[in-house]
């Protein structure tokens, strides 16, 4: 009896209006604040528009990875208020990508983020405005980190303050050779706000976490792949074979882990998704209901037909 309930539950999952698929598209699409928490999207997006300037640009290609490109080179990739709102917008648009299996997010011209626009900050520097910059940012880049995308900062030259935020709402980090992540918030009287520093902790663990925040350290690739922050590098052309530009080696080391149909590849991040975030009762449920959406799914069945070996 009870097992026929599961099946149930499997069967109203996989035709996408059961709970349990409500349940991830609720976890997967919604931000931490709205407005039980007093948080007026509308007021903070306007106000954000006021300071415009460079783009966050998206670019869907048919291999299934998107390049998400922080794009205001005049200003070391400095995040305006308008690429703020633009940015929201993106990680919509990707929420609603079906074929989508692997996110690249990078800097135009070589270099990360250099952090929020300090013309647009010193605009805004009073606490309600910022904690509405900030409530909107941690809205969005939780959105981001939660899509069903395995996601690679790909970090070039330099990522500041909240570029080195950024970097955190990916699933992994690749360096350039020459490459550094700083959170240099101290040094402007500062703490993360775009949710960067409780990212930080699951990422690198607490002590670490307190070194990189209270000594604004310069983590390069070594101290990154030393602590866990990085997760690999990427080489300068010169210095091994032809290896590609660093973006094409981005792809080629997210292509490992995007192998596969859209649907398979969608339902592992969901299930590490609810892994990372839920207590284990919540995300066994959700596992089952991920699973639910996959079993005797066309790659399940075809894979079954195949009779294939895993040699
Ligand atoms: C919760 C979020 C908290 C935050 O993000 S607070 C912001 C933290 N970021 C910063 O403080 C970065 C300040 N900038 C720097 O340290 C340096 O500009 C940086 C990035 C190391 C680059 O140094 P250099 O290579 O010597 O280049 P440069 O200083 O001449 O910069 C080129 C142009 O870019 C501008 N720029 C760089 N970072 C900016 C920013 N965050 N906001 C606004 N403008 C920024 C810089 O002012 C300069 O412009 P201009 O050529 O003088 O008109």
């Amino acid at each position: 009896m009870a097992l026929c309930a599961v099946m149930l539950q499997i069967l109203k999952s996989r035709s996408g209006c059961g709970a349990w698929g409500r349940l991830l598209q609720r976890q997967s699409s919604s931000g931490v604040y709205s407005s039980v928490h007093a948080f007026d999207e509308a007021e903070i997006r306007e106000k954000l528009q006021a300071f415009p300037g460079g783009s966050i640009d998206l670019f869907k290609q048919d291999s299934g990875i998107a390049v998400l490109t922080v794009n205001n080179p005049s200003r070391m990739n400095a995040l305006s208020g308008g690429m703020m709102v633009d940015l929201e917008e993106r990680v919509s648009e990707l929420e609603n990508w079906t074929d989508g299996k692997g996110l690249i997010l990078c800097g135009a011209a070589e270099t990360f983020c250099s952090g929020s626009d300090l013309n647009a900050v010193r605009a805004i520097s009073n606490p309600q405005d910022g904690m509405k910059m900030s409530m909107f940012m941690q809205n969005t880049l939780t959105r981001l980190l939660r899509l069903p995308l395995i996601s690679v900062a790909l970090v070039e030259g330099r990522a500041l303050g909240g570029g080195a935020e950024l970097t955190t709402a990916c699933d992994f980090r690749l360096m350039a050779s020459d490459s550094v992540i700083q959170f240099v918030h101290k040094h402007m009287g500062l703490v993360p706000g775009w949710g960067g520093g409780a990212r930080l902790v699951r990422i690198v663990g607490s002590q670490n976490a307190l070194k990189l925040l209270g000594g604004a350290l310069k983590v390069d690739p070594k101290l990154g792949l030393q602590i866990g922050l990085a997760d690999g590098v990427v080489e300068d052309a010169q210095t091994v074979e032809a290896p590609g530009s660093h973006l094409e080696q981005a792809e080629k080391w997210l292509g490992t882990y995007i192998k596969g149909p859209a649907p398979v590849i969608q339902a592992v991040k969901k299930v590490v998704l609810s892994g990372r975030e839920l207590p284990l009762s919540e995300a066994l449920k959700t596992e089952m209901g991920v699973f639910g959406t996959v079993w005797g799914g066309p790659a399940n069945l075809q894979a079954l037909a195949s009779k294939s070996k895993h040699k």
